[in-house]
């Protein structure tokens, strides 16, 4: 087997924190340097300027994701120092064969950019008749969140010509698996670029590469899949995944002695009435959330230890309620998490109103059976059960982000200067 390429992608918008990730990267092992879509966006050329000043004898991919004037686009980039074009296989052959007449003209190579392609095998026959030197088996990723794999693209390509690169959401495990099924080219962003030490991962990659062995993963139930992704985020790390929508106000009362992930069972009661509450304990399966609305009521509780209790019996994950709680002392005792608008210590009757399992409104927020909730000591946040796994995979992205800004704040940075706040004021 060849020793693949490995090419570190820059998805940054800020140039100075590239350059520094791209050094890291460099040292790690990268042998390819991709100036990344959003560092292009950002920063222009003079991004690919400068990293052909700081590595003057790298290869330089240019990700401009070309889908008009081709030859333009491709002059632009090589005569800042790229040696790599990246143009969208999707493109108009006119556009392609454009970029191909420009590439030719400055000695620089073209990648075609597989992302949303609707006959894949095909069409990269066709990018390869046309001339195109790469074909790269990406998937997006805003495809990613949705569970796209791009090693399912690669095995759609089958045996071309040409080099094959591969990019989607790479780590470790899955770049060894593209490597042993024969990618020229493997290409890593935001596993090398959100992590603390990039050096130290991208060499982990590269010895990964260096010493691909085909494992074969375990097939996990999407909901065990969504579960295991949310355990490693936070409630505002899923916050932000949603674009800051989902978090419950008002649960002022908290008792978290875990984190607490599942679905929603729903209900709705009305005046303390204890009924429909602890009847909706039987409706749970193993790690399911009791959401409960009092009808805004929070001077009576339609929930208290003894429901508690029977909740832990029954495996449930965690209890919210859009109302008061009563029998704290003894709650907070409890190895289960439970929210609530208020503590109060009088229950209402156990008259049998409301509902099990109807959509309903919680702390400001609609709840559906089987919507996802986090909650931990900063809150709860509820996730629509239709985006549950997307949402889970975009907070992952959120955290990993998130490790590579502290490690640049336990350097010296500070959060204002990183993320460069005035100038991305909204003008
Ligand atoms: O082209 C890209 C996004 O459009 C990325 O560079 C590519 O997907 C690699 O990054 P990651 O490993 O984070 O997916």
């Amino acid at each position: 087997m060849v020793r693949p390429v490995l090419q570190v992608a820059l998805d940054l918008t800020e140039l100075s924190r590239a350059e520094k990730i791209a050094e890291e990267a460099v040292a790690g092992g990268a042998d390819w340097i991709e100036i990344g879509t959003p560092l292009i966006k950002s920063e222009g050329m003079e991004s690919v300027r400068r990293l052909r000043s700081i590595f003057p004898n790298k290869t330089l991919v240019a990700d401009l994701k070309t889908s008009d004037t081709g030859a333009l686009e491709v002059e632009m980039a090589a005569k800042a120092g790229a040696n790599v074009v990246c143009v969208l296989a999707a493109a108009d052959n006119a556009v392609i064969s454009d970029a191909l007449r420009g590439a030719a003209l400055y000695g620089v190579e073209i990648m075609a950019d597989m992302m949303n392609v609707k006959d894949p095998s095909a069409r990269a026959e066709e990018l390869a008749g046309l001339g195109v030197q790469i074909i790269n088996a990406h998937v997006g990723i805003d495809q990613q969140m949705e569970g796209k794999d791009p090693l399912d693209l690669l095995d759609t390509l089958g045996k071309l010509p040409v080099k094959i690169a591969v990019a989607g959401g790479l780590n470790a495990k899955t770049a060894a698996a593209a490597a042993a099924r024969g990618a020229d080219i493997v290409i890593v962003g935001g596993t090398i670029i959100k992590a603390a030490e990039v050096q130290a991962a991208t060499a982990a990659i590269r010895t990964a590469l260096d010493n691909p062995n085909i494992e074969v993963a375990e097939k996990k139930s999407l909901d065990d899949q969504i579960r295991e992704l949310l355990m490693t985020v936070s409630a505002p790390n899923v916050t932000d995944a949603l674009y800051r929508k989902g978090a419950m106000a008002g649960l002022a009362e908290r008792h978290v002695p875990h984190k607490m992930i599942g679905k929603a069972v729903t209900v709705q009661t009305f005046g303390g009435d204890w009924s429909k509450p602890v009847q909706a304990i039987d409706f749970c399966e193993r790690g399911d959330i009791l959401v409960i609305n009092n009808d805004g009521k929070t001077d009576i509780a339609p929930w208290g230890e003894l429901a508690t209790r029977s909740a832990i019996n029954r495996g449930v994950g965690g209890i919210v309620i859009d109302g008061a709680a009563r029998d704290w002392d003894d709650i907070v005792t409890l190895d289960i998490p439970v929210f609530a608008t208020a503590v109060q210590p009088n229950a209402g009757e156990p008259k049998g109103f409301g509902e099990i399992n109807a959509e309903i409104t919680c702390c400001g927020q609609t709840v559906r059976a089987g919507d996802w909730l986090i909650g931990d000591q900063s809150g709860v946040v509820v996730i629509p059960r239709e985006r549950a796994y997307e949402v889970a995979r975009r907070a992952v992205e959120v955290f990993k982000n998130e490790v590579r800004v502290r490690e640049e704040i336990r350097r010296g940075g500070t959060l204002g200067s990183l993320a460069q706040l005035l100038r991305w004021e909204k003008k």
